[in-house]
């Protein structure tokens, strides 16, 4: 069984090229962590005394402004950061998906990326052979995939990654903004492969600013704020708080069916 324990967890970035004369000053942003200028060296605290504890089964939307903690704690989840003070447990293989290119070289052929993306993300080269002709056929590349990378466009980079990314068993996915960065008319296509993803995953863990993503991903959210976790609940409950409004209210019935939701609470659209 896969889960993930973080109790009272701290990641703190000393910062030692700051101009500290001007953080002297206190100017206070509205986003990003809080600096700590108690010490020599300022120190951006962006996560402070988090604790969250996920089981097999969560889809959890992470949402809150830039700067919030939301990269920190999935890197953080994914076993990459350690916390400066406080424990964090990761029991389960991790694929973490933060950039959709990281990972990539451009100097061989998309065939060989395939490859060894897949290795990374936790594959083994036996399993990734097997998926080599659902990837070709669902990025439509052809003979490019015999081409170095850098021979791509954007767009083609886009396809590749996103074949790699959805053809995978994660144990733990953990994906960041990025994945949502792609054409509509693409994703569109991309979209029942990452609903199967998704599905095949024991647990998620998902940030992003899009509601309908999140809502079409993740049942439960939670709320992060100058590295602090502001609220953990439902979806609908956490996004209600964080944007002021419900998002589930306007949403035709049509999609609220795709999405596995319940009518919106409000009004008399009961049931
Ligand atoms: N490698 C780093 N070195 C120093 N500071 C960092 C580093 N990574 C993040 N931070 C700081 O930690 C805080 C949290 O950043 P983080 O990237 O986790 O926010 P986020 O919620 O993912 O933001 P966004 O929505 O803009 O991507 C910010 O104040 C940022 O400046």
């Amino acid at each position: 069984m896969v889960s993930i324990d973080v109790r009272n967890a701290y990641v703190d970035f000393p910062i030692f090229d700051a101009k500290t004369r001007s953080l002297k000053k206190k100017v206070i942003g509205k986003v990003g962590g809080k600096i700590g200028t108690g010490s020599r060296v300022p120190v951006i605290e962006a996560l402070r005394d988090v604790t969250v504890s996920l089981k097999e089964g969560d889809r959890v939307g992470l949402v809150g402004h830039n700067g919030a903690g939301k990269s920190t704690l999935l890197r953080l989840l994914s076993g990459i950061y350690e916390p400066t003070r406080g424990s964090a447990r990761v029991v389960g293989k991790v694929a973490p998906v933060f950039d959709l290119g990281v990972g990539m070289d451009p100097e061989i052929s998309g065939l060989e990326n395939i490859m060894i993306r897949g290795l990374f993300l936790g594959m083994t080269r036996k399993e990734m052979e097997k998926r080599v002709d659902d990837i070709t056929e669902f990025t439509e590349l052809g003979d490019f995939l015999q081409m170095p990378l850098r021979t791509y466009s954007t767009g083609m980079r886009v396809r590749l990654a996103l074949g790699i990314v959805t053809s995978i068993d994660p144990e733990i996915l953990i994906l960041d903004e990025g994945i949502g960065a792609v054409d509509a008319a693409f994703m569109a296509k991309a979209r029942d492969r990452l609903k199967d993803l998704v599905r095949r995953s024991g647990l998620l863990v998902f940030a992003n600013h899009s509601d309908e993503f999140l809502m079409e991903f993740c049942d439960s959210a939670i709320w992060m704020d100058s590295g602090n976790v502001k609220q953990q609940g439902s979806l609908r409950e956490v996004l209600t708080a964080y944007k002021g409004r419900d998002p589930f209210e306007h949403l035709s019935a049509e999609t609220l069916a795709r999405i596995g939701a319940a009518p919106a609470m409000s009004g008399n659209g009961g049931d």
